[in-house]
């Protein structure tokens, strides 16, 4: 597999009342092309700064990241990034906040309306297209951003804790969906998110990030597909990894 995303020596620092806070440091990550990327760690550890330096949304302070070996130097459009903050536009109602990237594509009315009404579906939010963002609860909006973020068909997408506000049962709905798309569209996913069961159940890889983004563990994971979340939590493999991350998220904190 081709390296899609190669990030070197990644550091960043924010300046707050003239004091320097760096957020990351001399962070790397080479992310093969379709592959399921989690990166798991602990609060405050830099995973939301790592992947707003990867989506070219900032700046880092020195090193590089790489698309295809072009330099990232600002949003790309092969790129899609759902962030942690709600990004919907409020004078948008569902149906048209979930069109906007096939619009910005030139995609004809008709056909962005159509897969804007299977989408929002595959979200399960059918009923709720002519609702303004105000009026839907915080887990609503989020699945809104998902079904944005897939409208745009993105090449790569990169996932910000996208599943956290949401309930068990919708939580692993979402999860169920995500993989499948993924499967059937060989996208390339670089998925952040604290919670080690979820990174287990999703990922083919998993990366957990100490202070500042260090990195204290980056693995192969061998689990079969499909992952049954009921199944995986009695399989032996899947608990003796539970516990490796559960031991590496306390190095990372140390
Ligand atoms: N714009 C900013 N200005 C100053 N400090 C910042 C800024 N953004 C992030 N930081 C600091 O950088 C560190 C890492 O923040 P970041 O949001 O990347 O962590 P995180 O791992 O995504 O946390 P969480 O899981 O809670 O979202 C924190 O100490 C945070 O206070």
């Amino acid at each position: 597999m081709s390296t899609l995303l190669d990030v070197q020596g990644l550091t960043k620092q924010f300046v707050k009342d003239d004091t320097g806070i760096v957020a990351l440091r001399d962070f790397d990550l080479q992310v093969d092309q379709g592959s399921f990327v989690t990166v798991l760690g602990r609060s405050g550890c830099g995973k939301s700064t790592a992947l707003n330096l990867l989506s070219g949304l900032i700046r880092p302070t020195s090193g590089t990241v790489a698309y295809r070996g072009d330099p990232v130097t600002g949003p790309r459009t092969e790129i899609s990034y759902l962030t942690q903050s709600d990004t919907l536009m409020p004078w948008r109602d569902v149906r048209r906040n979930v069109e906007m990237p096939m619009e910005i594509g030139g995609v004809g009315v008709q056909e962005r309306r159509g897969r804007a009404v299977e989408l929002i579906e595959r979200v399960g939010l059918t009923g709720f297209e002519r609702h303004y963002p105000r009026e839907l609860s915080g887990g609503m909006r989020r699945r809104v951003s998902l079904a944005r973020m897939l409208a745009g068909d993105p090449e790569t997408l990169l996932m910000d804790e996208p599943f956290g506000a949401l309930d068990a049962q919708l939580r692993m709905d979402l999860q169920a969906e995500l993989l499948r798309l993924w499967h059937d569209g060989g996208q390339t996913v670089v998925f952040v998110t604290h919670d080690i069961e979820e990174a287990l159940l999703l990922g083919d890889r998993i990366v957990v990030l100490g202070l500042r983004g260090r990195c204290i563990l980056d693995r192969e994971l061998d689990l079969p597909r499909p992952r049954d979340p009921d199944d995986l939590r009695v399989d032996p493999d899947f608990v003796a990894l539970h516990r490796e991350m559960t031991e590496a998220l306390r190095e990372g904190a140390r």
